[in-house]
């Protein structure tokens, strides 16, 4: 069976606390039943109640990783996260220009909970122009929408201008998290696709600063889902269910923004679905 199993890969930064990044990305595959093979761009020194410092790696590290996976390995979905600055970005694209690695989920990861940078700000630029154009679902949280499409995001009409002009600058399809605070009482994410229909998925807000590695938790469960050739719109309500029980059923680690609780079961799904 070893050739059936299904293989994804997430290319991101380290967690040294094990909530965010390439931790909670592997720990989703997991629990989501397939396997994930990670190319590692950076490295953050991290913990719950922030980012003390992070080191982005040699391109020649980043090319040898591809390498590696993809002489081997059958990915057959891919995303990214943390990529921390323009030749990062710009290695990673190289890569992914080269390499088959089947659908691309796009998390333009920028500024972490605690208010660290993770991405250079010259660096959104190049994600714009040559990262964007590869992804096949692109997932922004509000700041993330602004920065990328230059407007303010006040209310859920704004949220829908967003995905629009997202889509509008070559993104096929987009879906804007709602988990900075928008609604009352609810975090409702809004999806617009490549035919144009557009939906909301939606849950109840939890009232808790157990939120790290939610973006990374709902990017990595759509990449496993479209690994396993759901569609983009059935991968994208499963990532939105699974997260929602990451949250809601939490753990206790950690002092400030703790991780999530991966273990966290979709209510009504059997083991092996
Ligand atoms: N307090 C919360 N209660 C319920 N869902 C949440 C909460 N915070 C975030 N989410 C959900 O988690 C997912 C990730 O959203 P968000 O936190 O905005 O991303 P990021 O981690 O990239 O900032 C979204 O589906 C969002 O609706
Ligand atoms: C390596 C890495 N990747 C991504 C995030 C974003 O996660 P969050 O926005 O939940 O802090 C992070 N903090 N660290």
């Amino acid at each position: 069976m070893v050739n059936g199993t299904v293989q994804t890969l997430t290319i991101a930064g380290t967690d040294s606390g094990g909530g965010a990044g390439v931790m909670a990305d592997i720990k989703t595959m997991q629990e989501r039943h397939v396997f994930s093979a990670a190319v590692v761009v950076a490295v953050t020194a991290q913990n719950t109640l922030g980012v003390a410092d992070f080191m982005a790696m040699p391109k020649k590290m980043i090319d040898e990783q591809f390498k590696s996976v993809a002489e081997d390995l059958k990915i057959r979905a891919a995303k990214t996260g943390m990529l921390a600055d323009v030749p990062t970005v710009e290695a990673v694209v190289e890569n992914l220009k080269k390499y088959d690695l089947g659908p691309l989920t796009v998390d333009p990861v920028m500024i972490a909970k605690g208010g660290a940078r993770l991405l250079s700000e010259d660096a959104i630029q190049t994600v714009k122009t040559e990262l964007l154009p590869l992804a096949t679902i692109l997932t922004p949280n509000l700041p993330e929408a602004e920065e990328l499409t230059g407007m303010q995001i006040k209310s859920e009409d704004d949220m829908k201008t967003a995905a629009q002009k997202l889509q509008d600058m070559g993104v096929k399809n987009v879906l804007v998290k709602g988990g900075h605070n928008i609604s009352e009482g609810k975090s409702s994410d809004f999806v617009l696709l490549e035919d144009g229909n557009s939906f909301w998925v939606t849950s109840p807000r939890v009232d808790t600063n157990r939120t790290h590695g939610t973006g990374d938790t709902l990017s990595s469960c759509i990449t496993a889902e479209l690994a396993k050739g759901k569609s983009v719109e059935d991968a994208i309500r499963i990532g939105k269910r699974y997260v929602s029980a990451t949250i809601a059923d939490g753990i206790q680690v950690g002092h400030g923004h703790g991780p999530l609780n991966h273990w966290a079961k979709i209510e009504g799904e059997n083991d092996d679905d």
